[in-house]
């Protein structure tokens, strides 16, 4: 994989470079809430700016569906990049139409342009290989040299990540040689016990993981929405929690398979819950009650582990060598749902093991959470994509930085 520092030893001045990063930020009503993948790209955009380029960097956020929409607009992540840097940051108000084309081309030489979610255009996610290719030429038109540095977005095979880097000579940025070295370090030589821990809510996505981690980790700690599916399938009513009905089957046989191969999996033994999803706007108190994790009303939601949980995982990193951590544990974004999230992040700080925590929403619990983002080993960009990594895939926008 070439890297950013072979670019800028070949020379950027007055060239465009695409900088395809993960500016996939929380927001609340319009308000970045964690600026923590902004910051992560910086290293990457001020190289290339104070070596002369001009920067187009280019970002998902969340997941409109295809088409603009004025709630996933990249603007405000726009904003707080030039707040960051110290400079006007120009703002394309489409993605590839003449509005970016305008800003692109009204570029000085060390100017940085963010051009609209890519998202917007269906191109982008699309699983038809000529639609993203078309897409992907439609991107190429913006820039002459491709840098990749969406580390949270690499195990997805869209036109961004995956497809433009073919039409374009490209290099890794610093964010994902960084990544990539320390994720190295827990697929290469583990330190044992090798703890792990599953939550939030892609379940579907994050699932299939744990097909792998039994052939890899020592003891696997199960939070957050994922949870449900596992408590439903040791035939316990889970009520109107977050629940991956089709999952059942392939859970039953993650647990059996973790018991004949004494990979110790840990569920939760009480959970907070509520007939109603907190208000995340008002915070108004959610008053949430505690129950046993098998006794979870019909008409109720669960929505955090419970105190003596809380107890049992911290319990059970303690004396762990290595931990990776990917999903709160409950809705942290309210404070009545943060103590297990809490609890997870404090037992990662108590223990002496190599910590790494990876995801979006995880990383943003921390640092949101009051928590020293430098006292754990390593804080990942991305959930879902440092999950593919160590289960050892092939990641579409790691192999396009290779070929
Ligand atoms: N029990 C739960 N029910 C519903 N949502 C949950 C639950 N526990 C956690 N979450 C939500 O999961 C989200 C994060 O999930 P996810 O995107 O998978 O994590 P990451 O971004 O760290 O990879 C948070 O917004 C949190 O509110
Ligand atoms: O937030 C992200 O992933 P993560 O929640 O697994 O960390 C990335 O920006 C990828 O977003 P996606 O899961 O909508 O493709």
């Amino acid at each position: 994989m070439k890297t950013i520092d072979a670019l800028l030893a070949e020379g950027v001045n007055g060239k465009r470079v695409f900088v395809r990063a993960d500016l996939n930020v929380p927001l609340a009503d319009g308000t970045i809430t964690d600026d923590g993948r902004i910051r992560a790209v910086l290293p990457t955009v001020k190289a290339l700016a104070e070596a002369g380029a001009k920067v187009v960097v280019a970002s998902h956020l969340g997941r409109p569906k295809g088409a603009p929409d004025p709630a996933f607009s990249l603007r405000p992540a726009a904003e707080r990049l030039g707040e960051l840097l110290g400079a006007t940051v120009a703002f394309a108000q489409d993605t590839v139409g003449t509005a970016a084309h305008d800003t692109v081309g009204g570029l000085e030489p060390g100017q940085v342009a963010v051009i609209e979610n890519l998202r917007f255009n269906a191109g982008e996610t699309s699983k038809d290989d000529a639609e993203r290719a078309e897409f992907a030429e439609q991107l190429a038109a913006l820039a002459d040299v491709y840098v990749g540095d969406g580390f949270g977005a690499v195990h997805r095979k869209h036109a961004s990540v995956y497809d433009l880097p073919a039409k374009l000579p490209h290099y890794a940025g610093h964010l994902i040689a960084t990544e990539v070295g320390v994720l190295k370090k827990l697929t290469d030589d583990v330190k044992r016990p090798y703890a792990v821990v599953l939550g939030g809510a892609k379940v579907s996505d994050k699932l299939g993981v744990i097909d792998h981690l039994l052939e890899k980790a020592d003891r696997i700690l199960i939070g957050g929405g994922m949870a449900y599916t596992f408590l439903k399938a040791l035939g316990h009513e889970v009520g109107i929690s977050l629940l991956q009905e089709d999952q059942i089957p392939a859970v039953k046989e993650y647990m059996k398979r973790a018991e004949a191969k004494g990979v110790e999996f840990v569920l939760p033994v009480d959970v907070l819950v509520s007939p109603d999803f907190p208000d995340l706007k008002t915070k108004a108190p959610a008053n949430p009650t505690t129950v046993a994790a098998d006794a979870i009303p019909a008409d109720q939601e669960g929505l955090d582990i419970g105190p003596e949980t809380r107890k049992l995982y911290a319990s059970k990193l303690a004396d762990a060598a290595t931990v990776f951590w990917n999903g709160p544990m409950g809705v942290f974004e309210h404070p009545d749902y943060a103590e297990g999230t809490k609890a997870v992040a404090q037992a990662l700080l108590d223990t002496s093991a190599f910590t790494v925590v990876g995801g979006g929403d995880s990383a943003a619990a921390v640092r949101t959470l009051g928590f020293d983002e430098n006292a754990f080993g390593h804080i990942s960009t991305g959930g879902g994509a440092s999950l593919e990594y160590l289960e050892g895939k092939t990641l579409p926008g790691l192999a396009a930085l290779e070929n």
